[in-house]
C-alpha cells in the first residue's frame, strides 16, 4: 500500500461584524490553503460550528463569484478542466456529491427524487460501498450531460 500523508490546515474565517464591535482581532496571518493541500487528496473540514467549513469547501453558490472568493470544490473542478484541456485526449469525467448527515447518507445529485438516500454496503471483506448517482460532465462546455 502506499505512503499516506495528511496534512492539517487551518482556515481563518474574517471576523463578523459583531466580533470586531467587540473588539475582537485576528492574531494569525492566513496562507493559501487550496494551494498546499488540495493536489491529489481527499479534503474534508473539520471545526466547530460557523467556522467556515462549508463555505471553505463550496465557497459561495454564484457562478459568477470571483476567483479569490471560489470554495475548493469550484477550484478544483475549475483546474480539472484546464488540465484536461491541456491534454486534449477525449476524457470522461464523472462526479458524485454526497452528504452525510446525522447518520444518513445522501445523493445530492439526485434532485429529481429530492436527495435520494443511499444505503451503505459491506462486503464479505468489511469493505463500505454505495451507488450514488454520477454526472458525466463536458469536457469542452463544462455542464452536466
Ligand atoms: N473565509 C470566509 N470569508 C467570508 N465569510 C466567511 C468565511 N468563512 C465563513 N464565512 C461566513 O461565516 C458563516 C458561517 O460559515 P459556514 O456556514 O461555512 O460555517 P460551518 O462551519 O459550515 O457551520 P456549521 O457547522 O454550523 O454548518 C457564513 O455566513 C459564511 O458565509
Amino acid at each position: 500500500m502506499g505512503e499516506v500523508c495528511v496534512r492539517v490546515a487551518v482556515r481563518v474565517r474574517p471576523l463578523f461584524p459583531k466580533n470586531v464591535l467587540h473588539n475582537h482581532q485576528l492574531c494569525v496571518v492566513p496562507d493559501t490553503v487550496y494551494k498546499s493541500c488540495c493536489y491529489n487528496a481527499t479534503v474534508f473540514a473539520y471545526g466547530q460550528t460557523g467556522s467556515g467549513k462549508t463555505y471553505t469547501l463550496g465557497g459561495g453558490h454564484v457562478a459568477s463569484l470571483p476567483e479569490e472568493e471560489s470554495g475548493i470544490i469550484g477550484r478544483v473542478a475549475a483546474d480539472l478542466f484546464v488540465l484536461l484541456g491541456e491534454r486534449r485526449a477525449a476524457v470522461d469525467v464523472r462526479v458524485s456529491y454526497m452528504e452525510l448527515y446525522q447518520e444518513e447518507l445522501r445523493d445530492l445529485l439526485e434532485v429529481q427524487t429530492g436527495n435520494k438516500e443511499l444505503h451503505v454496503r459491506e462486503d464479505d471483506r468489511g469493505n463500505t460501498g454505495n451507488t450514488p448517482r454520477s454526472a458525466r460532465v463536458c469536457v469542452t462546455c463544462q455542464v452536466c450531460v
